[in-house]
């Protein structure tokens, strides 16, 4: 269809996953007349290829280790092995259970947002879009939520990878799979992988795993993953080429310490980054800048030009579905109201379901040692913990890291089972402001994960005083 006259709108959002989706919301809910641009099928990365099937496949992971275990406690089964397609199916089942909860398409008809869905939105002039079908639409703001996709090595052979939004399409589980890139998607791929019997090979040119985490986070998953067979290939120079041989077996190629190294595996998985979707979106027409794959915002979320917002993984700076919704929705309330919100970024809990979990919030160890040398930081190993040891779940640890007056929680990182819902439980404390004395003091349910925080927060107390604190 092709419109001359494109339809006036006050907010346009390109794109309906978790940014868009909040920030068309907001802006319906704050009087605008606004409309969703979608290519594809909403709820975004998050839902359809992201968070939602890698969390099932976690799942999936620890029943195949939880069965293994089984025998331990009296409970005969047989060995477990994966059926492949009664997997994905399963995947395939729970996403779409997941998104007829989140009602998405409803809930814009109900807040009078017009959703099109004619392909793909791409910038003919800095108000105006048009879309794959020739209908254009034009608006007084444009809130751009884009989202990503996985990055391709440039090196020969790059087509014979699959990309973690594809794991689902490999027609059978792969005896012997290398993961490339040791960030929050390609370890928990690994744990995936390597709890489905598959021979993992991890490779990275970072110099260890999850970059992002605090480093002693990291250490123990990385621990974890060569206790389990992973062969972690971190502080590589660079992978070199991908190359199928007769037999249907892939030659991945890389060189370490200065030599060339190779391994045949069954498939590759390359999870090295996570660019901005901005090639075909005409942003040179609105005369907006691309900088390192993502696109430049300021503290409002706005781009070089004012009335164009970029929100959620399209900006490259958190990008987690809780950053995205929080900076839609702010995004929507600047465009409409003309007001300045800015987002608390410093609150972030997240973290992944590898075997054992890891999460974090706030200042890593570093950072905190960084900006102010006299915070104090004290650790709890899962081992001091009745509930770890109940569940012979003792590997592990909580950190909680304060500044030297104990009045501020600055970071907390955990690894270890339920590490995600312990970091969750102190970052209701670290906004609500609690001091770690208050903490200490909680009461908390016997036998629990949570307990651990209780027993940090006393570590916290115990950990010697600076004699200038008093001051
Ligand atoms: C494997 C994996 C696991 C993850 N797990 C977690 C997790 O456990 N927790 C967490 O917090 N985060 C997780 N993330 C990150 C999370 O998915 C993203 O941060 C989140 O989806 C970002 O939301 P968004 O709205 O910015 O972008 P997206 O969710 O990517 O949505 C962007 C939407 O825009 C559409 N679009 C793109 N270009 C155009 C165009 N030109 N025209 C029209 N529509 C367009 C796309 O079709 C898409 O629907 C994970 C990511 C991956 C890849
Ligand atoms: N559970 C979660 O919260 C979750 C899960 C998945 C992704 N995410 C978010 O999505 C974003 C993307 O994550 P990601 O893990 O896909 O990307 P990433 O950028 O976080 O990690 C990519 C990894 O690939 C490595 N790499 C890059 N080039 C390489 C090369 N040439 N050879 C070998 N290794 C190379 C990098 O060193 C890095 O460790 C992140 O911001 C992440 O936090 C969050």
């Amino acid at each position: 269809m092709t419109d001359a006259s494109p339809t006036h709108y006050d907010v346009a959002v390109i794109g309906a996953g978790p940014a868009g989706t909040a920030a068309a919301l907001r802006a319906a809910e704050l009087g605008a007349k606004v409309v969703v641009l979608e290519a594809g099928r909403v709820g975004g990365t998050c839902v359809n290829t992201g968070c939602v099937p890698t969390r099932v496949l976690a799942k999936t992971a620890r029943l195949m280790r939880e069965s293994r275990l089984a025998g331990d406690y009296g409970v005969e089964v047989a060995r477990p092995s994966i059926d492949w397609p009664a997997t994905v199916a399963r995947v395939n089942e729970r996403v779409d259970r997941v998104r007829s909860i989140k009602r998405e398409t409803e809930r814009f008809a109900e807040a009078g947002v017009d959703l099109i869905q004619e392909g793909r939105a791409r910038f003919a002039d800095e108000s105006t879009l048009v879309l794959d079908s020739g209908r254009r639409v034009s608006a007084t703001s444009i809130i751009v939520c884009v989202g990503g996709h996985s990055r391709r090595l440039p090196i020969p052979g790059n087509e014979l990878a699959t990309v973690p939004e594809d794991v689902l399409g490999l027609p059978s589980l792969p005896r012997r799979v290398a993961v490339i890139g040791a960030g929050n998607t390609g370890a928990q791929l690994v744990t995936v992988f390597s709890s489905f019997g598959s021979q993992v090979t991890l490779l990275d040119v970072a110099p260890r795993v999850l970059m992002a985490s605090d480093e002693q986070i990291a250490e123990v998953v990385s621990a974890a993953f060569t206790e389990q067979g992973v062969d972690v290939r971190t502080g590589i120079e660079m992978v070199q080429s991908l190359e199928r041989g007769p037999d249907g077996a892939i030659t991945l190629r890389w060189i370490a310490d200065g030599a060339e190294q190779s391994r045949e595996v069954d498939a590759v998985i390359m999870a090295t980054g996570w660019p901005a979707d901005v090639d075909d979106l005409g942003l040179e027409n609105a005369g907006v800048d691309v900088v390192r794959s993502a696109i430049p915002a300021d503290q409002y979320f706005r781009t070089a030009v004012p009335h164009i917002f970029a929100v959620g993984d399209a900006n490259g700076r958190d990008m987690l579905v809780q950053a995205a919704q929080f900076e839609g929705e702010a995004a929507a309330e600047n465009a409409v109201l003309g007001a300045n919100r800015r987002t608390p970024h410093h609150l972030l809990p997240a973290g992944g379901f590898t075997d054992p979990d890891y999460a974090g919030v706030g200042l890593t160890e570093a950072q905190a040692r960084d900006r102010d040398p006299s915070c104090v930081v004290a650790s709890v190993a899962y081992a001091a913990l009745d509930r770890a040891v109940i569940d012979d779940r003792e590997t592990g640890f909580l950190k909680l890291i304060a500044d030297r007056r104990r009045e501020l929680i600055l970071g907390a990182h955990a690894v270890g089972e339920n590490a995600i819902e312990v970091i969750q439980s102190v970052t209701t404390a670290m906004a609500a402001g609690v001091d770690v004395s208050t903490l200490a003091n909680v009461r908390f349910a016997y036998p629990t994960y949570s307990a651990v925080i209780g027993l940090a927060a006393r570590a916290l107390l115990a950990e010697s005083r600076d004699p200038t604190e008093l001051e």
